[in-house]
């Protein structure tokens, strides 16, 4: 007769404890359930239970604060994290302190009863070792959708393995702000995070931006060229749009991660890589895999871990909280603070996004500029939207000029202006609007290069610094 385990439940919700303890009772478990931290505290230091499960948000303490403490006096204890406030960093947190984990609420009971049961059949996962550097809040991920949950507890799993990581998703949908997410919140945080962009490199320049290059390796290579995979040694590769890369460059890429080593173009002695790889495409790889343009082997050493982030319109629910958030953003950038109307949200609800997070960003940056009211209406998403939603006979809508873009915002700007007092510093207002994506373009163009940028725009260097620091545009060297 096996020995029946005992689960300790913490959670300040009478119903859901009733509901747990009868459920958990039914499958067999003896169960103690408790309104407070400090009678949890008690039974865990008594060394009552073979597993917790405890809510985080509790009367007395926080679950989040009592995890590690329970992990350092009982460190094979498991403990599963429950919470409605279901965000990036609780899940994250949760996993940094030892939980081994997490579920937000609402969650199912037949969930619930499959966790308990993992949990008690697998070895404790031991407290992580304290580095003292918990990442805290800095990168913000938005989205309480249940697609977005399943992404926090797939990445938070990830803060310690270093698993080798697809995302695959629509354009804009947050697949470099994922990549960062597991470096940042990850084992090698304190490493360096490169990111390389396959599609906006010169096919014959790939393999040596991330091999490097000796001297003399080919026509142009004056001097040694360190390549990205030593830039990132200790940290952190991103390849996005690694479904671009070109076949001869997949053949050696792949013999770098079958072997652990590579060598620099024209070199001849292997440099042990250490890297932890996160690839990003937006195409689909198994069609690229039946056309013939992707290795199929490559694909498998890289969907160790697959992330797939669903458009934006498949989680519309998102939608306020990403709007609020880059509003937010917006105003941290020196723009006016503006809110939504409930029928303006209810507007970008009903749009289809096509492209995703981005879009979404980059309409709220553009009414934060442009429209006066604090709060902005239906009516001014809906302009704005129905100048994206219509319809362009198949022609891209960069068919339409800057300066008639321009020209269209500024009248929408105008005509929200014809009862009001106009805003101050419009020139300047509009002038930033057209000079941020300008540079970015240019920098993009150059590599980050700031003397090449600075030569293409006719700007003096220091200008181009001092116009960058101003707008808080980022300076990444070689970053496209
Ligand atoms: N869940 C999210 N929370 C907060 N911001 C987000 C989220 N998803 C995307 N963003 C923001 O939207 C913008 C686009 O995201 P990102 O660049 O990561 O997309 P991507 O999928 O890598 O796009 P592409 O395929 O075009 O390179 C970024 O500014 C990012 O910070």
């Amino acid at each position: 007769m096996t020995e029946t385990r005992t689960i300790l439940i913490a959670d300040d919700d009478r119903a859901i404890r009733t509901v747990l303890s009868q459920a958990l009772s039914r499958a067999g478990y003896n169960v103690r359930a408790t309104s407070s931290a400090a009678t949890l505290w008690r039974w865990v230091e008594d060394g009552e239970g073979d597993l917790v499960i405890t809510d985080v948000v509790m009367p007395d303490e926080n679950g989040l604060d009592l995890l590690p403490r329970m992990k350092r006096v009982r460190p094979d204890l498991r403990v599963v994290v429950m919470s409605a406030q279901s965000t990036f960093t609780t899940a994250v947190k949760a996993a940094q302190r030892g939980a081994f984990e997490y579920l937000p609420k609402p969650f199912d009971l037949k969930e619930l009863l499959a966790v308990a049961e993992r949990a008690l059949a697998q070895p404790a996962t031991a407290l992580p070792p304290d580095d003292g550097q918990e990442a805290g809040e800095r990168l913000p991920l938005v989205g309480r959708s249940p697609a977005m949950q399943e992404i926090y507890r797939t990445v938070a799993r990830l803060t310690t393995a270093d698993l080798t990581v697809m995302v695959t998703g629509e354009s804009g949908t947050g697949k470099e702000l994922i990549a960062r997410a597991l470096h940042d919140y990850g084992k090698r945080r304190t490493g360096p995070f490169v990111a390389i962009n396959m599609a906006a490199i010169p096919r014959e320049l790939i393999e040596s931006e991330l091999f490097g290059h000796e001297r003399g390796a080919f026509t142009g290579a004056l001097t040694r060229g360190i390549g990205r995979f030593e830039q990132a040694a200790g940290g952190t590769l991103f390849l996005d749009e690694i479904g671009d890369m070109p076949p001869e460059a997949q053949t050696r890429l792949l013999r770098v991660l079958q072997e652990g080593e590579f060598t620099t173009v024209g070199g001849r002695s292997p440099v042990k890589a250490n890297v932890r790889i996160v690839a990003a495409t937006h195409r689909d790889l198994r069609a690229a895999i039946r056309a013939g343009l992707f290795r199929e082997d490559l694909f498998y050493r890289l969907n160790v871990v697959p992330i797939r982030l669903p458009p934006l319109r498949e989680r519309t629910e998102d939608i306020p909280l990403l709007a609020r958030h880059f509003l937010e953003r917006a105003r941290a950038s020196g723009l006016p603070a503006k809110s939504l109307s409930p029928e303006a949200l209810e507007r970008l609800k009903r749009h289809a996004w096509p492209g995703n997070a981005r879009e979404l960003e980059n309409l709220m940056r553009r009414l934060a500029a442009l429209y006066p009211q604090e709060i902005i209406g239906e009516e001014a998403v809906s302009a704005e939207l129905a100048e994206a939603d219509a319809p362009t006979d198949g022609a891209p809508r960069s068919a339409e000029t800057l300066e008639q873009a321009v020209e269209r915002h500024l009248k929408l700007f105008m005509a929200a202006h014809k009862d009001g007092m106009p805003v101050r510093d419009l020139h300047e207002r509009v002038i930033s609007e057209v000079e941020r994506p300008l540079l970015r373009l240019a920098l993009s163009a150059t590599r980050g290069n700031q003397i090449k940028a600075a030569a293409l725009l006719g700007l003096n260097r220091n200008t181009l610094r001092k116009k960058l620091k101003d707008l808080d545009l980022p300076v990444v060297r070689g970053l496209t």
